[in-house]
């Protein structure tokens, strides 16, 4: 199968080439083809030898290289493993790669060099308890320069830069200082459950418009549930356009980075990309500019901008990087966070036995007069480890974001040089079952060579029965307390990533989560939908959908019941007393 890289990278290529024969056609003189027929064999017989010099040196070359490197797949000279690379869902190739080659392998990607890890292990090993070396995101130009000026946190370099945003976020977002965030979280998902009971069938809008509406009003103090509107498909339309620049073979730059260099007169994807740039950087300075004003107005909700606004300074942030650090936390946390909730809804329709065990403690420890609140969590020990279970079941981070070494290391006897791409294959799936994947963007991130799903949350050595929703697996002999494998984090799963990249926002995404859960298991049943006859369809739990940006279930119909018949007025009078 042809990999969307070598495609990508062909049909550039050979479009450039096509223009160049044309144009030069038009300017060579007839007298000169004669003299040009007398040279072609020469030119043949030294261009052969100098690929055939090429080709042998790469051969000792990588021979000597690959003496000390993880084994993996046979390799081709100059392409390496590329066409060997599954456009889709490569995740499964590598899992097969693995049974193969060993829990650690490496791949060349046009000469780059790909480490894949499989094991929870390894990972721990390398990216939590060597993170000083293994922190680094490989270079992006267009993405990581162009586009973002460097300054997009997710794929920013080890450098100062991310020091400051990471340290600035992490103030605002660590364990006790999410805590400030929780009402309006409550209100978020409040809002939301409310109106999925009057509208069931717009249960994902509602959804998608719940994690939007709690983060942005989190991070900018925009009213809870109304100010999301438009800017979703805006954000949305933000990320994708990143992700689809990360797709290797999408801007040649990323092969050839002297082309960075190109005046924009000549390089019109570079023109583009700037004033992209630009663009973005208007907006989002806009935003933290209208909360600034309302602060001195003293008109301001406390959120993560007003925090930024007496911090930046200590932070050392100029005013562009604090304004793409506040539209990174939304972008990065809306969508990831609305697709989790779908793939606990999917969850919902296949295993009625786990949403009534999940009633059941709702309904002792809450009962049916108050919507549960996070003063309940400590109670609802069922509750959190379902969060766990989400999260584990069906990882919607298929961009394990890649990690490069900064310095020369060894593990396991194998040789890790300086730049050396690490990715983690964290969905790990013994099952050979084939996904069913629908791709919404043509140019998806996932189909690229540093883009992978992560996977160790179906490691069957950990999880046998990895394929089956059972959050009771996180619960202790007692029921009450949570457990967890080693080198999950004391999660249960590597969701979230590893050592010091991993998720900022994690503790807010854990609650929200939380009070999402409970609220709409309170107010609701999740059935699975019948047919003209009466008769349950259940949706195919295989069926996910690539969006470009996470990995979710692909659309599914479910029938959604309040419980009882006061639900929804218990929600609109708890909604009116805040
Ligand atoms: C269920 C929801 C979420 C999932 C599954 C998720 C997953 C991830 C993963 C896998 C990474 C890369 C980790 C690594 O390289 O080891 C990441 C990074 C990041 N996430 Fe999340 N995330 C979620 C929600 C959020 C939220 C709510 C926010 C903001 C409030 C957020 C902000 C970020 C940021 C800024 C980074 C970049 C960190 C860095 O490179 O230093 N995420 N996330």
């Amino acid at each position: 199968m042809a990999s969307s890289l070598s495609q990508n990278l062909f049909d550039q290529v050979s479009a450039a080439v096509v223009e160049l024969g044309t144009n030069a056609s038009t300017y060579i003189p007839d007298n000169v083809a004669e003299l040009a027929s007398t040279l072609t064999s020469d030119v043949r017989l030294a261009s052969s030898v100098v690929v055939l010099v090429g080709v042998a040196t790469w051969t000792v070359f990588s021979s000597l290289r690959r003496r000390h490197s993880p084994p993996g797949p046979p390799q081709l000279p100059i392409i390496g493993n590329v066409h060997q690379v599954p456009t889709q869902m490569p995740w499964i190739k590598f899992t097969e790669w693995s049974k193969q080659y060993g829990p650690i392998f490496s791949l060349n990607l046009l000469g780059q060099q790909v480490i894949v890890l499989n094991t929870h292990k390894a990972a721990g090993d390398l990216f939590d308890r060597r993170s000083n070396i293994y922190s680094d995101r490989p270079r992006l130009i267009m993405a990581g320069e162009i586009l973002t000026g460097g300054i997009f946190m997710v794929f920013a370099r080890y450098s100062d830069v991310w020091r400051k945003m990471r340290r600035a976020s992490h103030e605002s977002f660590n364990p006790r200082a999410v805590e400030k965030y929780l009402p309006i979280q409550a209100e978020a998902a409040a809002h939301s459950i409310s109106r999925i009971l009057a509208q069931p069938e717009s249960w994902e809008e509602n959804l998608k418009r719940y994690t939007a509406s709690a983060i942005l009003s989190s991070v900018y103090g925009w009213p809870t549930f109304g100010s999301e509107g438009g800017i979703i498909k805006r954000l949305h339309a933000h990320t994708a356009r990143i992700a689809s620049a990360v797709v290797p073979g999408a801007f040649l730059v990323d092969f050839f980075p002297f082309m960075k260099y190109f005046p924009t007169w000549i390089a019109k994807w570079k023109r583009d990309g700037l004033a992209w740039h630009k663009a973005e950087t208007d907006m989002f300075e806009g935003f933290n500019a209208g909360v600034a004003e309302k602060l001195s107005a003293g008109e301001a909700q406390h959120s993560f901008v007003t925090e930024l606004i007496d911090t930046e300074e200590r932070h050392g942030l100029s005013k562009k990087e604090a304004a793409w650090l506040a539209a990174i936390m939304v972008s990065a946390g809306a969508e990831t966070t609305s697709t989790t909730m779908f793939n606990f809804m999917l969850a919902m329709t296949l295993y009625p036995d786990v949403m009534r065990r999940a009633q059941a403690e709702i309904d002792a420890v809450v009962g049916r007069e108050r919507v549960p609140t996070f003063d309940d969590k400590e109670n609802l020990p069922f509750i959190r480890v379902m969060v766990r279970e989400t999260l584990r079941w069906r990882p919607v981070g298929p961009l394990a974001v890649p990690r490069q070494a900064t310095e020369d290391d060894w593990y396991e006897g194998y040789f890790i040089p300086k730049g050396m791409v690490s990715i983690y294959n964290a969905l790990l799936d013994n099952s050979d079952r084939e996904y069913l994947v629908k791709t919404q963007s043509n140019q998806s991130p996932l189909n690229g060579s540093i883009l992978i799903w992560i996977n160790f949350c179906r490691d069957p050595t950990i999880f046998p029965d990895f394929d089956v929703y059972r959050p009771d697996r996180f619960l202790d002999e007692s029921g009450k307390n949570e457990i967890s494998p080693p080198d999950t984090h004391q999660m249960g799963h590597v969701t979230y990533g590893f050592g010091r990249r991993s998720c900022v926002g994690l503790h807010f995404a854990n609650h929200a989560l939380f009070i999402a859960i409970a609220t709409i298991l309170w107010a609701a049943d999740i059935l699975p939908p019948v047919d003209e006859n009466g008769n349950v369809v259940l949706p195919d739990a295989n069926d996910c959908v690539d969006a470009g940006v996470v990995v979710g279930p692909a659309p599914f119909r479910c029938r959604i019941k309040p419980r009882f018949p006061e639900a929804q007025a218990i929600l609109e009078a708890h909604l009116a007393s805040l």
